[in-house]
């Protein structure tokens, strides 16, 4: 049976790289993938991995319809056997259905990656409608840590390496940012509740 998978994790947990290698063993045995992706770091149309792996993706802008993108590349005698969709926790909860849809009514299998919360732990709308329809959740093995060793759970927004809790849901970025640029960290919960990243804990 043809399945929504929402692999999940926080920021740099490996899961465009996952994405990439998935995509990599179906297309050496003849398979034929579709690439989504909407704001990648690296840019429009790419889905790209820590890694340094890139590949070229659709990018799914706002009012972006994938089942009718899916249907008039098979309309038009394309061939589609699997999709990916990478940074799922930027699309629109209607994005999400047409991609429940695809399965379903295409019988193709949709693999979705991206991150569950933001910065403040509140669920990004693409994300909460995955919980709400995959047929399987995904949390991915390789975990990333917080700076106390503990397991990373949560994603902090930072300015020069402190927390901040205020800001637009969606601000692209890296955790690996400039000191006077937004950037992000990743931090178990206790150190997320008590905004302690790596840089104030030092400054302790
Ligand atoms: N220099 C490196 N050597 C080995 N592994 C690395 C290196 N840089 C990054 N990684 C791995 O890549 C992961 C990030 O992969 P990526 O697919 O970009 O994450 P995500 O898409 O979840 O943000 C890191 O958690 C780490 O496991
Ligand atoms: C927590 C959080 C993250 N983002 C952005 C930052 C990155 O561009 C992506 C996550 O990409 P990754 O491959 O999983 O590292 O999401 C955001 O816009 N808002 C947030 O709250």
């Amino acid at each position: 049976m043809p399945e929504l998978v929402f692999f999940s994790g926080t920021m740099d947990c490996g899961k465009s790289t996952l994405a990439l290698q998935i995509e990599h063993n179906r297309s050496a045995r003849g398979l034929q993938g579709m690439i989504f992706t909407r704001d990648d770091r690296a840019g429009e149309g790419k889905l790209s991995s820590r890694l340094g792996l890139v590949t070229e993706a659709v990018e799914a802008a706002d009012g972006f319809d994938f089942y009718a993108y899916v249907v008039a590349h098979l309309s038009a005698g394309g061939r589609a056997d699997y999709v990916i969709a990478d940074e799922a926790q930027f699309l629109a909860p209607e994005q999400i259905d047409q991609l429940a849809r695809v399965v379903d009514d295409l019988a193709l299998d949709v693999f979705a990656f991206g991150i569950t919360t933001d910065f403040r732990t509140k669920l990004f709308p693409g994300s909460q409608r995955l919980v709400e329809l995959a047929d399987r959740i995904e949390v991915l093995q390789v975990e990333a840590l917080c700076w106390c060793g503990a397991r990373a759970t949560h994603n902090a927004r930072t300015v020069a390496g402190q927390m901040v809790v205020e800001g637009a849901q969606v601000v692209v970025g890296d955790v690996a940012g400039a000191q006077d640029t937004v950037g992000y960290e990743v931090l178990c919960r206790r150190h997320h509740i008590r905004r302690m990243t790596a840089v104030s804990y030092t400054h302790l």
